[in-house]
This record gives structure tokens, C-alpha cells and sequence, in this order.
């Protein structure tokens, strides 16, 4: 995870200080990448610890096409609740533009299901994508997430826009385009949710498993976060954990928490941090 402390520290010393609609000011940069190759390891950061099972059941919750944080509170799970409703509701999110994106047509479309069908029936093909942008669904950016959700529009407008898959020699790699990414928070989790559902979609294809890219739009570190993000560089980071699945559910709707388990995770102590809302 050197590549993610390098862009850190580039983001330090280069980045441009900048207003934002939390009125917590960030230090950002534009355009950047980092890729992991997951044959060696699951990218998920040891430089502190992470809550991979917050990482994990939001993955199962958007599968699962979910919008209300109900299923995450009920497994001990709270990164959502800034944003809800008082009866739990976030509007049309992630889970319901992955598997039920309503058409002109008047139908639902099951984005998820679409891609392993693709998957599995025409790997070569261009086009395994997933996109949550829903223009017809974004939030006003005035009002406050959950007014938005009130009214029937996303609480936030999604951040990790849009999925690909590619398929060579059986690998199978991904990549998402994050718009906008909060370096110290979001993007650990961005990157562990990506590398999760690229291991998901690789043990139902029987593919092995490839790369996973992370491409950003908007980079930055709120200002609140400088001292930690100090703390994170000042630390080496230790070898990579591994994914191991105990069983094989016969879709990938069907995952649950037990089916899976990271092995050798030894990350240094978790760093607390105040989230913009
Ligand atoms: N400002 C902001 N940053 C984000 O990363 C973010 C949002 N907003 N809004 C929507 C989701 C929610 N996400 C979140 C929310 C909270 C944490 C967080 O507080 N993480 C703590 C541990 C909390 C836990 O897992 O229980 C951490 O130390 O990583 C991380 C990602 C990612 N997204
Ligand atoms: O998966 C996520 C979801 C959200 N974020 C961060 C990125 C920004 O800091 C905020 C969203 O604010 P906008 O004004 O809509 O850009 O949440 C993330 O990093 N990862």
C-alpha cells in the first residue's frame, strides 16, 4: 500500500487548498491511479486498522440492492448514518441503481446480474459495466443529504461513479472511477470494497484473479485529518492479508459475512477521524 501513503504525502505537499460543500476545506488534486495486483495480497490497508467488516456488509448491502441502513445497523455497522433519515432511508443509492435502475422504459434493470451473465457467456466483451450516475436521481447539492432523501433523491450523490471488469488469459481485473474520494476515510474502504467484489465476482466466474485499478477525479484530505494523515506516514507498511472463502453460495446474491475471512491482517492501531458531512 506504499502507492496510497506516496499519493498522501503527494496530496501534502501539492495539492491545492480548496472550499467544500461540508464547509470543512480539503487539500485536493485531480486525475491519479493506483493499481494493485491481488495475486499478491488483499489490499487492505495495514498502516491502521480498518473495520473490514463495515467494508464488507456495506458490499453485501449494495448487493443485496438496499437503500435503508436497517441491514447495517442490524449488523453492528454505522459508516451510513450521518446521511439517513430518521427512519433510516438514504434514497436511491448504490444498491438500488446497481440492481434496480428503473428504466424509460418503465422496467428495472439488475445492472449486477447483467454483468455476471456477461461474465460468464461473452468474457472478451467491452462492455461488463456498472454505473450508479443516474442523473434523473442526483441530489441538490444545497439541501442537506437527508432532505434529499426525503424527497426521493440519493442522500449523496454517488462517489464510486462507475465499475469495469475485464477478462485476459481467465484473470479477471477490474477498475472504478471514484469522482470523489476522501484519502483518509473513503478511500481505504473504496479500495477493499473493489478488491472484495472483484474476489466475489472471480469465485462465482471460477476466474483467478487479476488486478484491481483505482482511478480518482477529485483526491483529497480534509483539513481535519492533516495531523492523522501525518501520523499514517510515519508508520511502514507490513505485508498484505489474504481472502479465503469457506463456501461457495450458488449466486452472488448469496454471500454472507461467515463465507469469507481474512487471514494474517496485523495492522498498526486504528487512527479516529471526523467525518464531513
Ligand atoms: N466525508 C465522507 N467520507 C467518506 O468516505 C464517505 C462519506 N463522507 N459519505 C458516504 C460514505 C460513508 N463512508 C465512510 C464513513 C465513515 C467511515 C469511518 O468513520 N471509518 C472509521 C471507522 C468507522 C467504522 O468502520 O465503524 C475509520 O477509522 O476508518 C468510513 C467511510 C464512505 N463515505
Ligand atoms: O465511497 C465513498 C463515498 C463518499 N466519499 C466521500 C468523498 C467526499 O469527501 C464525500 C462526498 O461529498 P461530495 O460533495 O458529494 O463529493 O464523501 C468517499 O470518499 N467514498
Amino acid at each position: 500500500m506504499q502507492l496510497y501513503l506516496d499519493l498522501l504525502r503527494d496530496i501534502m505537499e501539492t495539492g491545492v487548498d480548496k472550499n467544500d460543500r461540508t464547509g470543512v476545506g480539503t487539500r485536493s488534486v485531480f486525475g491519479r491511479q493506483l493499481r494493485y495486483d491481488l495475486a499478491q495480497g488483499f489490499p487492505l490497508l495495514t498502516t491502521k486498522k480498518l473495520h473490514f467488516k463495515s467494508i464488507a456488509y456495506e458490499l453485501l448491502w449494495f448487493l443485496r440492492g438496499e437503500t435503508n441502513i436497517r441491514f447495517l445497523r442490524e449488523n453492528g455497522v454505522t459508516i451510513w448514518d450521518e446521511w439517513a433519515t430518521e427512519t433510516g432511508e438514504l434514497g436511491p443509492v448504490y444498491g438500488a441503481q446497481w440492481r434496480f435502475w428503473l428504466g424509460a422504459d418503465g422496467r428495472y434493470y439488475d445492472q449486477v446480474q447483467t454483468l455476471i451473465d456477461g461474465l460468464k457467456n461473452n468474457p472478451d466483451s467491452r462492455r461488463h459495466v456498472i454505473n450508479a450516475w443516474n442523473v434523473a436521481l442526483l441530489p441538490d447539492e444545497r439541501k442537506k443529504p437527508w432532505e434529499n432523501a426525503k424527497e426521493g433523491k440519493m442522500a449523496l450523490a454517488p462517489c464510486h461513479v462507475l465499475y469495469q471488469f475485464y477478462v485476459a488469459h481467465n484473470r479477471l481485473s477490474s477498475a472504478v472511477y471514484i469522482r470523489s474520494n476522501d484519502m483518509f476515510l473513503g478511500h481505504p474502504y473504496n479500495t477493499a470494497s473493489l478488491a472484495l467484489f472483484t474476489h466475489l465476482i472471480a469465485h462465482q466466474c471460477d476466474f483467478e484473479l487479476g488486478e484491481i485499478i483505482v482511478m480518482l477525479g477529485d483526491a483529497h484530505i480534509y483539513r481535519n485529518h492533516f495531523s492523522q494523515v501525518a501520523e499514517q506516514l510515519s508508520r511502514k507498511p507490513r505485508p498484505l492479508p489474504q481472502l479465503h472463502f469457506k463456501r461457495k453460495p450458488n449466486s452472488i446474491f448469496d454471500y454472507e459475512y461467515t463465507d469469507f475471512e481474512l487471514i494474517n491482517y496485523d495492522p498498526y492501531p486504528a487512527i479516529a477521524a471526523p467525518i464531513a458531512v
